[in-house]
């Protein structure tokens, strides 16, 4: 896993590091610059060849803009014809921005002329398409949306271009949450060149469709290691190699027995999916407890998973005096309502590890606060999608909602995390973006974008099987947050293997392959 840094943890490291004398803030920008020039000669090999090719940079009035001139610069010198257009005055630069201006600007007969934005629509009308965009106009430093003749200058400039680029992010994201600044631009780059660790706003909500590519680029920075306040970004190739592996010594009980709780006739199958979705990820045992009603449906249906019945909580209580059951999960297919909040109340009491989702949740709308009473301190994890989380936490909910006018904007890590504090166990919240939040502030991010990319995730039942992932794994003995991470990699791993035309069974069936190919 890497970290991901937000704009203030970013300036407060660069400024710790150039106050202790071992590197100055130009020669950071001249790296970063080169990073930039470097990553679109990777990215784009068709370009080597520079006879006759035209790249337009646009700069901004910050650091962002410096690192854009250094771009300007290096382009030239390779033999580029470059155009470049600052917004606002020059003379308002800071200092090392303003030092790689004057540089590209030159002396003399030398001299070079400098466009300012609102020329850049009218020269691309003049020039036609240049082959290179750089967009350089706002990086960390974004404080509020961009206007309405930026957004334009922006969006001719990359929608003409053959190839754009986009300096550590694309101009009016939010780094820290990824969300537009103001109006939403929606614009999309080729490529984003960053620089030491990847930040939030590359993975977050818009931010994980803005670019094509994401390449990080190393300044020369030293590594932090995690600290509490950093979000990780759950990103090894193979991260949950550990759970692919079991003891050969090991007896079925060995790995835990994982009860899910299932709802009434014809509502069974949630419950069967997350089951099976246990069963596979390595629970030892997986049992579906059934109210009597629903006996002969589950039983018809089931294998290598037991049953039994549990008509109340009275019920679930003399289940649980067996001590092996290890892990539950209450919530899909549950129903609403006060049965379920005993059922709920019981499970908890029991002092196992607990994942509730959906209907386990949606039942304490009315009052969150007697479930957070529930679960603080206990080994649960609660697994909202967006509506979930709204009616557990409403003013987080509408805090994330929220249009941003000024950055940086309230992040998807930010909320969650206060979510985990509130309630006082692991938060899960489901999406592209997911975020897994601990109560003691640890965050873990995942994004299917862009190489993780899973749209095909987005259908019924998927949850029910993220739900059952994350049971196994507790029933195997992970703590909750480690639990909800490789449950998290490997739901969106199966649906990358499986692919187009995937459906919800399909989840625990590809697993099998997806866990052979991490051993
Ligand atoms: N922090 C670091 O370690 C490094 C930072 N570098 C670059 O520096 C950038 C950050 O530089 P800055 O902090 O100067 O920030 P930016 O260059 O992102 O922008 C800051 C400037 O824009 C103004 N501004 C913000 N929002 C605006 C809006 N909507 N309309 C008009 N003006 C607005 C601010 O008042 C400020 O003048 C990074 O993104 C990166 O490109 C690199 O040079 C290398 C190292
Ligand atoms: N666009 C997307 N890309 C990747 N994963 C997604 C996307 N949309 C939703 N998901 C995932 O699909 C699952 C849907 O779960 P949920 O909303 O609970 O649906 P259900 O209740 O039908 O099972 C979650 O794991 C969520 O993270
Ligand atoms: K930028």
């Amino acid at each position: 896993m890497s970290n991901l840094m937000t704009g203030g943890q970013m300036r407060t490291h660069e400024q710790a590091v150039i106050g202790g004398g071992s590197v100055t803030g130009l020669a950071l920008m001249q790296r970063a610059g080169q990073g930039v020039f470097d990553a679109i000669s990777q990215a784009f090999p068709e370009l080597s060849d520079a006879c006759g090719r035209r790249a337009l940079i646009l700069c901004g009035p910050g650091n962002n803009g410096g690192d854009g001139f250094v771009v300007a610069h290096l382009l030239a010198a390779a033999g580029w014809a470059v155009d470049v257009a600052l917004l606002g005055e020059a003379g308002h630069l800071p200092p090392d921005a303003a030092a790689n201006h004057a540089r590209w600007v030159g002396t003399g007969a030398k001299r070079r002329d400098v466009l300012s934005l609102d020329q850049v629509v009218p020269l691309i009308a003049a020039q036609g398409a240049p082959d290179l965009v750089v967009d350089a106009v706002f990086g960390t430093g974004l404080r509020r949306g961009l206007s309405a003749d930026v957004v334009e200058a922006l969006r001719v400039s990359i929608e003409a271009a053959r190839h754009s680029v986009a300096v550590d992010i694309l101009s009016g994201l939010c780094a820290d949450s990824g969300k537009w600044l103001g109006q939403a631009a929606d614009l999309t780059v080729d490529l984003t060149v960053t620089f030491h660790t990847a930040k939030p706003g590359h993975y977050l909500a818009a931010g994980g469709r803005a670019t094509r590519r994401l390449v990080i680029v190393d300044i020369g920075l030293p590594v932090q290691s995690a600290r509490i306040e950093d979000a990780e970004l759950i990103d090894a190739p193979a991260y949950s190699g550990e759970v692919a592996r079991k003891d050969p010594a090991s007896h079925k009980y060995g790995s835990g027995h994982a009860l899910v709780l299932s709802g009434g006739p014809g509502r069974t199958g949630a419950a069967r999916l997350a089951a099976r979705a246990a069963l596979r990820i390595g629970a030892g045992l997986v049992t579906i407890a059934v109210p009597p009603g629903a006996q002969q449906e589950v039983a018809c249906q089931i294998t290598a998973i037991m049953l039994t019945r549990v008509a109340d909580s009275e019920a679930l209580g003399v289940v649980l005096e067996d001590k092996r059951y290890s892990a539950l999960c209450l919530g899909p297919g549950l129903g609403v309502g006060e049965r379920t909040r005993s059922l709920v109340s019981e499970a908890l009491s029991a002092g196992r590890s607990v994942v509730l989702d959906a209907d386990a949740l949606t039942s304490f709308a009315d009052d969150p606060m007697s479930l957070f009473e529930q679960v603080r301190g206990a080994d649960v994890v609660l697994t909202p999608h967006g509506g979930e989380f709204a009616r557990l936490f409403p003013d987080l909910a509408e805090q994330l909602r929220a249009v941003a006018e000024t950055g940086p904007a309230v992040s998807k890590i930010d909320v969650v995390r206060a979510a985990a504090a509130r309630a006082g166990c692991t938060v899960l919240l489901k999406g592209a973006d997911t975020v897994i939040a601990a109560p003691d502030g640890r965050v873990r991010v995942h994004a299917a974008c862009r190489e993780r990319a899973a749209p095909w995730l987005a259908t019924a039942g998927a949850g029910d099987v993220l739900a059952g992932f994350v049971t196994g794994l507790m029933a195997r003995g992970l703590e909750p947050l480690e639990a909800a991470s490789h449950a998290t990699w490997l739901h969106v791993e199966c649906a990358r293997a499986f692919g187009p035309g995937l459906i919800a069974e399909d989840l625990p069936e590809a697993l099998p392959g997806v866990l052979k190919a991490l051993l």
